[in-house]
């Protein structure tokens, strides 16, 4: 963790440091002030108050369609004493209307009654002001509108509008310059060569900065080369409010970053004690604040949003962005190295009374874990972790309905969740089905310890042969429903063609044959050792089998990549990386809750997607999966 190169500073020491070393350097503490019509600046941050410059509504005006009335006329009117006003006493008005002179109050249409001779009978007393809206009611000239700093929306542009201002003094749009480097880094879409990597981080970080009302340009890639980082960011911080330099931040032989924007101006920090974003550079060039961006996507995601936006919402003048928050309980232990502020990306979803959050891979280059995430969770540098079950306070990235109608899969994973998560997201924009993979037996536990809805489990029991309901007898007793969502046949992953010609599960002892097993409490261990058993096969006569990986699709990764030549997993996991498959056995994969949740409106979608003849027909087609009992109850 502590590096001989790159520091830990606490993040917000980090942010003073950087603070006071923009401030040395006379980078400007606000951007500009320019002045825009009203209708163009929505978005942007007011750089003066607003005064009111006129009254709304400018004159007494009638609340209602109806007659305006002199309140004195109608004393005393009651249903059995009305008063009936002449034509000449009363004026018809609509919505809107000033007031006609001498008038106070307004009597709605319904509550008139006209006579034959164009009068207005009258059965109740009206008092003064009645349905009149008074000169000023919304605004009065000279008021304080909206204070300098506020970040204008489509009611404040309106309400200038009707004030008179209709021309706003506000900040500039700050620019940021992302400058990607990296002898590696390619165009998003050019064609990738082996080692070439899509710069993906330009697109991200330019995105992020126009979210909070920047404007971002990019510029070329610029090779590892620090003469050429150099002048590009030279040039860049000539223009640019906020240079974000990426990668090249680290120890590596080609991270120039931090010795190029020393030279350049000041680096007032390079690396802080934050997780994903550690190797971090906070510096200037002239008086151009510049981040040195780490290259992981993640680390780049998150940095924007510790270091960047903070920034951005300085130069305008604006309170920086703040995510709405909520108490979680962790569906898993979350051990965290202690001295770094470790930001964990999470899944939540409702679970009985409480949010569950379901902690997501950690690498720095999962981007997919932000893609995922329904929280961000912030393990402080002094705390060790937490276990399974501790409430945890999480930064919301999504709504808390949404969240509330989330249904929560912990187990083994099965393609065909994804498969219906993505149907019931088609069917209705508020359901989610989040499913995360801890292997058939870690799912039975957390739904026993209630973090989920549904453990998926494909779990054999060497015993007995019996999938699935003698673990659920021996960790769940009664009050347990088990629904059938597939069967599937497991298979031999192997690479095109088969080169080893294995046939069976016996061949996996043979000369050079290199397995790559699945973690305990996989269903899919279970089965091989099922399978070793019947066949009286010594697992210890198998190169590999304590090699384990998570997933099927990191089997079928490891055999693709040569690391391995075979192990065992579903068709779809084979097709993904164009491997070819040698069946082994069909094995049922089934949905594990408690019973009371049968009935639970949160998971009924579910149970209306899996009685769908098309829904069915797509499994199938997947290839490896029958779906002769979907949706069957079998407990
Ligand atoms: N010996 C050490 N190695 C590393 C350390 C360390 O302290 N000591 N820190 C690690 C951490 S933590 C991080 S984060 C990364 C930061 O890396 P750099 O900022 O130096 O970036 P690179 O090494 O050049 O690239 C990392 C990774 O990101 C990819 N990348 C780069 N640019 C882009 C882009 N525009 N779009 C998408 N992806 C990009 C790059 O190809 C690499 O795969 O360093 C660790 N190492
Ligand atoms: O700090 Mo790095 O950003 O963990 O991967």
């Amino acid at each position: 963790m502590g590096s001989p190169f790159v520091s830990d500073v606490p993040a917000a020491q980090a942010l003073a440091a950087w603070r006071e070393a923009r401030v040395a350097a006379g980078c400007p503490g606000r951007v500009d002030v320019v002045r825009v019509p009203v209708g163009e600046a929505v978005g942007r941050v007011s750089a003066e108050p607003v005064w009111a410059v006129r009254s709304s509504p400018a004159f007494d005006a009638s609340a209602m369609d109806g007659i305006a009335v002199r309140s004195a006329d109608t004393v005393g009117a009651a249903e059995t004493t009305p008063v009936v006003l002449g034509c000449d006493d009363f004026e018809v008005v609509d919505t809107g209307d000033p007031l006609p002179p001498g008038c106070d109050a307004v009597v709605m249409r319904e509550h008139v009654h006209r006579t034959a001779d164009g009068g207005a009978e009258l059965r109740a007393a009206v008092p003064p002001y009645q349905h009149v809206r008074s000169i000023g009611e919304d605004i009065s000239a000279t008021e304080l509108l909206l204070p300098e700093g506020h970040r204008l929306r489509p009611v404040d542009v309106a309400a200038c509008a009707a004030a008179g201002a209709f021309e706003l003094a506000v900040r500039r749009v700050p620019l940021v310059v992302v400058v990607p480097t990296g002898d590696e880094i390619r165009p998003p879409a050019a064609d990738l060569a082996p080692g070439d990597i899509p710069d993906t981080n330009s697109l991200m970080l330019a995105a992020q900065a126009r979210e909070i009302g920047c404007a971002a340009t990019v510029t070329d890639i610029v090779p590892d080369d620090p003469e050429l980082i150099r002048a590009v960011l030279d040039e860049a911080a000539a223009r640019a409010d906020l240079v974000l330099l990426i990668a090249g931040s680290s120890a590596g032989r080609d991270d120039h970053t931090a010795r190029v924007v020393a030279r350049a101006g000041s680096v007032a920090v390079h690396g802080v004690a934050v997780r994903p974003g550690h190797p971090v550079v906070l510096g200037t060039t002239g008086a151009t604040p510049v981040i040195g961006v780490p290259g992981y996507p993640v680390s780049a995601a998150l940095t924007f949003d510790i270091f960047a936006a903070p920034l951005l919402a300085e130069l305008v003048g604006a309170a920086p962005p703040e995510r709405p928050t909520a108490t979680a309980r962790l569906a898993r232990k979350l051990p965290s190295a202690i001295g770094m502020d470790d930001w964990v990306r999470v899944r939540l979803g409702r679970v009985g009374d409480q949010v569950v959050a379901t902690p997501l891979p950690r690498g720095a280059g999962v981007l997919t874990s932000l893609v995922r995430a329904d929280g961000l969770l912030v393990v402080p540098s002094g705390v060790e972790g937490h276990h399974a079950g501790e409430t945890v306070r999480v930064d919301l990235l999504r709504g808390l309905r949404e969240i509330d109608r989330t249904i929560v899969a912990i187990g083994s994973h099965d393609l065909v969740l994804d498969l219906a998560a993505s149907a019931l997201r088609a069917a209705d924009p508020l359901c989610t089905l989040a499913s995360s993979n801890v292997g058939s037996l870690g799912g039975l536990v957390a739904l026993r310890d209630g973090l989920c809805h549904i453990a998926g489990s494909h779990l054999l029991d060497p015993a007995t042969g019996e999938y699935t309901l003698p673990y659920v007898d021996r960790l769940l007793g009664a009050d347990v429903a088990v629904v059938r969502l597939v069967h599937r046949t497991q298979g031999l992953l192997v690479r095109q063609g088969n080169p080893l010609g294995l046939k069976d599960i016996s061949d996996l002892t043979g000369e050079g044959v290199r397995y790559v097993n699945r973690q305990r409490g996989a269903g899919t261990r279970a089965l091989l050792d099922h399978e070793l058993a019947r066949a009286a096969i010594d697992p210890d006569r198998i190169q590999g089998y304590a090699r384990e990986e998570h997933t099927h699709l990191a089997v079928a990764a490891a055999v693709a990549a040569g690391r391995a030549d075979t192990g065992l997993g579903i068709l779809a996991a084979a097709r993904a990386f164009d491997l070819d498959f040698v069946p082994v056995a069909e094995e049922p994969y089934d949905l594990v809750l408690r019973t009371e949740d049968l009935d639970n409106p949160q998971l009924s979608p579910l149970w209306t997607l899996l009685d769908r003849a098309d829904f069915r027909v797509r499994v199938e087609s997947l290839g490896g999966y029958s779906c002769a009992e979907t949706g069957k109850r079998i407990r």
